[in-house]
């Protein structure tokens, strides 16, 4: 037993890589560890690697690293590349199998982990949820969360400038207002840190506080079975959620059964309820609900956070936008109540954008080919796990000019890049984020109505934030700021 294991490694590590691998001759980044390959650097620094290869060798479609035993991996590296993998073959590429193991146990088969027709069909029937028109409707929901989290900055600075950690507070900001914007569901987490619901979703959401069982889930097939602690809590977690939104859910099932034919809502759950194609079981709706919650809570919260660390980073086009917010809101937020108002302000769009671009909260995105394919003249063997450099992208020379790494929200008064895919934080093709639209609106009114109301400063010229990546990318520890509380507003 010992010896075959030790001839699979020498296989693996020596032979494979080599001699076998369909990818032997594709350019690759220099091996870090002989047992480990490329793998956990790549992980921390994708877009530094992506960025290196594609210095080194400009014009690749793709290249190649080694992961775990000399597995392989490939980077798509040029646009077309990707635009092959994204849009013109989105369907012969799935999200893989040691990432949907472990989340599908947890967040199930909705839309983010559906594949081929049952994707398309979810798609298709939950995406008059996101229509600009309905997503606007959200704005006094968003503008009375904001209120509510005014009044613990103002706690914080009641007795003048002070430091705080950014991030926990947008995170209860943004789950709040994705639960009530896409379901109706209040999940109290600014109001009440450490109620039920929030302690079992935090415990589902974030794999840093239990990675062995999140490792162990995604590459051990049946391990989620096992009679382990870490599967308890994950199991008991999962219940007090779906118990929670299931009391939320039979208040939409009665609402929607009574208004039967004129009812209008659209939000996910309405339409869910009232769609007659498919009879979406009570499973496969909370299934959704953990989804949307999940893909749209911390991706915005590092949007947010990251935005406001280039705008303290910055702070002449902080000034800049909030002379233009003041302008146009001069009774404070209580003006800002109309969406077509909040989305008219030209600079805050120009931040926001430029925000998302310079610090993509997902910098990259994988997929694993489902069939054996050619694309740009390199052959992908089914099974192979693709990574998508979003980072790459959107920072590309290529597309945006030597100053590209900079963060120039008047770059986006001109713009555009020299391809769509210059700008790819929410993905392009079949699968990009389908809420974009809910997400930008979001995001402006809570960075309008913030850096109106507070000035946003780094806590010593020469403070640093390094990238805290599981799951998204968001400032680690936390983003401390100086947060002054202004007068005027
Ligand atoms: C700044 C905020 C956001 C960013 C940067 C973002 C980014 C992304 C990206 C890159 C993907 C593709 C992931 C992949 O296929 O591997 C994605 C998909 C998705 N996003 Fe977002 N997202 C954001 C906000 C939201 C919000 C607010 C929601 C909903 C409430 C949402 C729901 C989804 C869903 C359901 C998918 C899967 C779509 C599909 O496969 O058809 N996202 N998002």
């Amino acid at each position: 037993m010992f010896a075959v294991a030790i001839l699979c490694v020498i296989y693996g590590v020596l032979v494979y890589p080599k001699y076998v691998s369909p990818y032997k001759d594709m350019i690759a980044l220099p091996n870090k560890h002989w047992l480990w390959g490329t793998y956990a650097e790549y992980g921390e620094h994708n877009y530094e690697q992506a960025e290196y290869m594609e210095k080194l060798y400009p014009g690749q479609a793709f290249t190649r690293f080694h992961g775990p035993l000399g597995s392989d991996y490939i980077m798509a590296q040029s646009v077309e590349a990707h635009l092959q993998v994204l849009q013109t073959h989105a369907y012969k590429f799935v999200k893989p199998t040691f990432v949907s193991r472990g989340m599908k146990a947890i967040i199930g088969n909705g839309l983010f982990f559906a594949e081929f027709e049952d994707h398309k069909v979810q798609r298709r029937i939950i995406t008059p949820a996101f229509t600009h028109s309905h997503v606007k409707s959200f704005v006094p929901a968003f503008m009375n969360k904001i209120r509510m989290v005014y009044n613990i900055f103002d706690d914080y600075t009641k007795d003048g400038p002070a430091v705080f950690k950014q991030v926990p507070i947008f995170l209860r900001l943004t789950l709040d207002a994705i639960g009530e914007a896409t379901f109706g569901v209040n999940m109290h987490a600014i109001d009440d840190e450490n109620n039920e619901l929030l302690s079992a979703y935090h415990r589902l959401s974030t794999p840093s506080d239990d990675p062995f069982f999140f490792l162990c889930n995604g590459f051990i097939p049946g391990f989620r079975y096992l009679p382990l602690a870490s599967n308890r809590r994950m199991r008991q977690a999962k219940k007090v959620f779906r118990e929670n939104c299931r009391a939320v859910l039979m208040q939409k099932v009665n609402k929607v059964s009574e208004m039967k034919v004129e009812g209008k809502d659209r939000d996910i759950l309405s339409i869910l309820l009232r769609d007659s194609e498919h009879n979406w079981t009570i499973d496969e709706i909370e299934n959704q609900i953990m989804t949307f919650l999940l893909a749209g809570h911390e991706t915005t919260t590092g949007a947010l956070t990251w935005t406001l660390w280039a705008l303290a980073k910055h702070p002449e086009v902080q000034e800049k936008l909030r002379q233009e917010v003041r302008a146009a809101f001069p009774g404070g937020i209580d003006d800002m109540n109309s969406a077509d108002a909040v989305e008219s302000l030209k600079y805050l769009n120009n931040v926001l954008r430029e925000g998302l671009r310079v610090h993509p909260p997902l910098p990259i995105a994988v997929r694993e080919a489902a069939e054996n394919i050619a694309i740009e003249n390199t052959f992908i063997k089914k099974g192979t796990v693709v990574q998508i450099s979003i980072a790459l992208l959107n920072k590309s020379p290529k597309l945006w000019g030597p100053d590209a790494e900079e963060f120039k929200p008047e770059r986006w008064d001109t713009h555009p890049a020299e391809h769509a895919y210059g700008f790819s934080t929410f993905l392009q093709g079949a699968r990009a984020c389908i809420g974009r639209r809910l997400a930008e609106v979001e995001l402006k009114c809570i960075l309008a109505a913030f850096v109106a109301k507070y000035k946003f400063e780094m806590t010593s010229p020469d403070q640093t934030v390094m990238t805290d990546f599981v799951v998204t990318a968001k400032p680690l520890d936390g983003l401390p700021l100086k947060v002054t509380r202004l007068e005027g507003w």
